[in-house]
């Protein structure tokens, strides 16, 4: 338990000022305590080490406390956000704000793992405190919780923007329906669910197109850009990296890194004008389609060329059931998805390898062996035995690691700087645990570029 070092909670500082507010978070800061409260906001500071407090066990401490029981915490408002889901059925809504390296990224993981373990109690005995709240929440029988993350990659201030949504289903709906002619609350509510579960239905049936690694390090310094060069950047002529609207895997590799500049200028024909990709297939098909513009033709933009489309070969390395989707929607329907989603058609979901995971785990353990398993076959074993639901946890915490892998850039504050924002749709079901999550990815200059501009701090701010 923190020692009460300075205020946790900035509104009980007394003649409250700027100098006092800043004051206090310093005092805290200066004993490792990053977090303090503004209400139910957070303000969090980058402690630029290791900070021992991300453990199961502060999960579980936070998971079982309001929020102002504990010192202030990440995972104290993120508590605060899933009880007001779970008990109020409401949405909710989260926004990480910050300069570029403030931390977001970092909170946002933290955020995701306090959400997918906080059901997890596999360690510890059940109490009945534990087997009240699950019985309680088994009355609502469905629970999906979609997590909107936003954030962008520039340098001079970033957003990342989370969107806590919560949809009810009622499993004897279609009784009540039958029973009450006019459309009541629960009716809506699973008329809501249903619609839900077609559009996840409806993603589930996008192709698949493997992840391309071509690009996956990339060390260009976005600040050294000349600013003449970054205006004269196509917004969309990029490469697979550089692109939000996702198109095939680029098998050359990058012109930009046989010697000439991180950043290629960029030529008339001459591919990705951000990598220097000479053989981008997004860029050279953008070309075609300028070209076709400039002529004056009808030339809309045009199917976007798919890559190695494997639907049987869902599973690859440790994360193995992440997988990208590339919509195959209809063109209308495309460009429809498109401007609401800012153009972006990157979508990773794990809600087949869920589905899969809930068969292999329906089926029956295999016979004794006679002979004593080696202590790694063992544990090979063991991990191939693991619930269901705990790889489903493993997979959604690690998801937005495996996509920083590849997508993330070097810049002068944060050598791990996120490029573009993300979009992360959670599904949980009535008891808590994670079914999956699909996300989506987003330019970073999209519409909602507005929000970079809204603080330099890190308030994480709940509307209910
Ligand atoms: N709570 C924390 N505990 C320990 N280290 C942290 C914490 N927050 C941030 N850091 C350190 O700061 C670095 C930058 O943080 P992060 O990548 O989260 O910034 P960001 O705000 O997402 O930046 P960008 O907007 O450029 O993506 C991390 O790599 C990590 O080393």
């Amino acid at each position: 338990m923190e020692q009460e070092i300075g205020t946790w909670d900035s509104v009980l500082l007394e003649n409250l000022s700027e100098d006092s507010f800043i004051n206090n978070i310093h005092q805290r800061y200066k004993r490792d305590h990053i977090y303090t409260y503004i209400g139910t906001s957070v303000v969090a500071l980058n402690p630029y080490h290791h900070i021992s407090e991300h453990s199961l066990d502060n999960v579980r401490n936070y998971g079982d406390k309001g929020i102002f029981q504990l010192p202030p915490h990440i995972y104290g408002l993120t508590n605060l956000a899933y009880q007001s889901l779970k008990d109020q059925s409401e949405d909710q809504c989260v926004l990480l704000t910050g300069e570029s390296g403030a931390g977001k990224t970092e909170t946002f993981k933290m955020i995701v793992n306090f959400l997918t373990h906080i059901q997890d109690r596999s360690h510890c005995p059940p109490t009945p405190n534990v087997l009240r709240k699950q019985s309680s929440t088994s009355s609502a029988s469905g629970l999906v919780m979609h997590a909107h993350r936003r954030a962008s990659s520039s340098c001079s201030g970033t957003a990342n923007f989370i969107i806590c949504k919560n949809r009810a289903e009622n499993p004897s709906g279609s009784v009540s329906r039958r029973q009450s002619p006019s459309p009541g609350p629960s009716q809506r509510s699973r008329t809501r669910a249903e619609s839900i579960e077609r559009q996840s239905r409806r993603h589930m049936r996008e192709k698949i197109v493997d992840f391309d690694f071509s690009h996956h390090k990339s060390s260009e310094n976005i600040s050294g850009l000349p600013e003449s060069h970054a205006h004269h950047m196509h917004p969309t002529k990029s490469c697979f990296k550089h692109q939000q609207t996702q198109v095939s895997a680029c098998t050359a590799m990058p012109a930009a890194a046989k010697g000439s500049p991180k950043y290629a200028v960029p030529t008339v024909y001459g591919g990705c004008r951000q990598c220097g990709h000479s053989k981008c297939v997004r860029a050279q098909s953008l070309e075609k389609e300028e070209r076709d513009d400039l002529r004056g033709s009808n030339c809309r933009l045009s199917t976007i060329a798919t890559a190695t489309t494997n639907p049987a070969h869902p599973h690859r390395g440790s994360c193995s059931n992440l997988m990208r989707q590339h919509s195959t929607e209809s063109q209308p329907e495309r460009e429809r998805d498109r401007s609401s989603l800012m153009g972006s058609t990157q979508r990773i979901s794990l809600y087949d390898a869920h589905k899969l995971s809930k068969v292999l785990g329906d089926l029956p353990p295999p016979p004794p062996s006679s002979v004593s398993p080696t202590p790694s076959a063992s544990s090979s074993l063991h991990r191939r035995h693991k619930s269901p639901t705990q790889r489903m946890r493993e997979c959604v915490t690690c998801a937005d690691v495996f996509l920083e892998a590849m997508g993330n850039a070097c810049t002068l504050k944060n050598n791990n700087s996120s490029r573009y924002g993300k979009l992360f749709d959670i599904e949980i079901d009535f008891k808590g645990d994670p079914m999956g999550v699909h996300i989506t990815h987003y330019p970073y200059n999209g519409p909602y570029h507005w929000r970079a501009k809204f603080s330099h701090l890190l308030p994480i701010t709940i509307r209910s």
